[in-house]
């Protein structure tokens, strides 16, 4: 099962994408549904929000009166939080038991508006944010929706910034234009990441990664950065320390386009228990390498993970060595030449053997 994040600033076009992954065979969970259902008349998520905001919340026909509600409870970062400290714990109980309930073999994706708000993003296999500037958002809420400008400007002022929602994305959709393009850039992403990365994970098929040396992406340090924070949610206390390692962590060395995490523990026994959690949660052991190597199965990510005790001189190196040749402009050459020269010695000798 692949569990992707979903997220957006109000308006942003999440429901609009979510349609669309939908049509190609993905599994919704919407947190905006489930925030309904556990508010009907008779819940005991009505009557707390009752006792927190007032019987008037609740209109004469005996439903939740949502206008009236959000009109209380986005006032002030204190109300918003007294709100959501009675609606998430219930929506993330109704929430766990849809992840379930859903096969197998499913692409469940978790339309989240505060994903990024509740600190959430590492949980997941794969992050999509739906991007689009908060002033055509709220004009869409407006003249779209017919959201009152005060209530949506308030909202607005309760969620995260679109920066801090853009750091969390692995992906990034961009949903400020037409609705057409979005149609099509959602269906090659299902059909090109999402497919393989579920088919991997379920299989244990790990992404390898090509070896050709590339210019240097300064995106490479955000793209590391998340995979150490999911390394982290997985290994929890058991890891002393995640760190990017590698020709990928030399700031301006054209490398080979594959990440190096390494992930520190505090002696042998550790080593095992971290190899155990990072094999359940779908990182495949590499059987070539004489040492404790790991690949990830995103198609479009291709990440090794190497698990080392403290006591193991090679972490330091690790650590020292990006540092060392990120200082030195004649080092980063001629690594990059070395590089280029292992790989083309690599497709020599894969050639031979062809
Ligand atoms: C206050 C309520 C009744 C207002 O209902 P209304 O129909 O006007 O809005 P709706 O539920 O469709 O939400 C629309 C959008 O408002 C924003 N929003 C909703 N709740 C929150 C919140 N607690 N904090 C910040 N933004 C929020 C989200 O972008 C959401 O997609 C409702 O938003 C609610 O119950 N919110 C608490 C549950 C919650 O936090 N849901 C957000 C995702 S878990
Ligand atoms: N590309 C687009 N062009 C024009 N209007 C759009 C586009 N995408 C979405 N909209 C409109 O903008 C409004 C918000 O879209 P949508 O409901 O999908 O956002 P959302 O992120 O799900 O909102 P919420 O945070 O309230 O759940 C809707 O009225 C929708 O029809």
């Amino acid at each position: 099962m692949l569990m992707v994040g979903l997220t957006g600033g109000i308006g942003a076009g999440k429901s609009t994408v979510t349609t669309v992954l939908a049509e190609n065979g993905a599994v919704i969970v919407d947190a905006d549904r489930i925030a309904r259902e556990i508010v009907e008349p008779g819940t005991p998520g009505l009557a707390m929000l009752v006792a927190e905001f007032g019987d008037d919340i609740v209109g004469p026909d005996g439903a939740l009166d949502r206008a009236a509600l959000a009109a209380r409870a986005f006032v002030d970062a204190d109300r918003t939080a007294a709100l959501n400290a009675i609606t998430h714990p219930l929506i993330g109980e109704r929430t766990a038991e849809l992840f379930e309930s859903a096969p197998e073999d499913a692409i469940v994706v978790h339309d989240m508006p505060l994903l990024v708000e509740g600190g959430m993003t590492p949980a997941y296999h794969l992050v999509i944010v739906v991007d689009t500037p908060a002033e055509i958002r709220l004009r869409r809420l407006v003249e779209q929706r017919g959201m009152p400008e005060d209530d949506a400007r308030a909202r607005m002022s309760r969620q995260a910034t679109d920066e801090a929602r853009r750091a969390e994305a692995d992906v990034l959709i961009d949903n400020s234009g037409d609705r057409e393009p979005v149609r099509d850039i959602v269906r090659m992403l299902v059909e090109l990441r999402l497919h393989p990365f579920e088919h991997n994970l379920r299989t244990a098929t790990p992404v390898v990664g090509d070896r050709t040396v590339v210019p240097f992406r300064p995106e490479w340090a955000a793209e590391a950065a998340r995979a150490a924070a999911r390394l982290r949610h997985v290994l929890g206390e058991v890891a002393t320390r995640v760190d990017h390692v590698g020709p990928t962590a030399v700031d301006g060395l054209d490398s080979p386009d594959i990440l190096d995490l390494q992930v520190t523990v505090r002696d042998e026994a550790a080593v095992e228990r971290a190899l155990a959690l990072l094999t359940d949660a779908g990182y495949v052991r590499d059987r070539t390498s004489e040492r404790p190597l790991l690949h990830w199965c995103d198609p479009a990510r291709p990440l090794e993970v190497s698990v080392l005790s403290e006591d193991d001189p090679e972490h330091e190196f690790a650590l020292l060595m990006a540092e060392a040749i990120g200082a030195d402009p004649g080092a980063r050459v001629e690594y990059s030449e070395i590089l280029r020269r292992a790989n083309r010695e690599e497709t020599r000798e894969w050639e031979r053997t062809r």
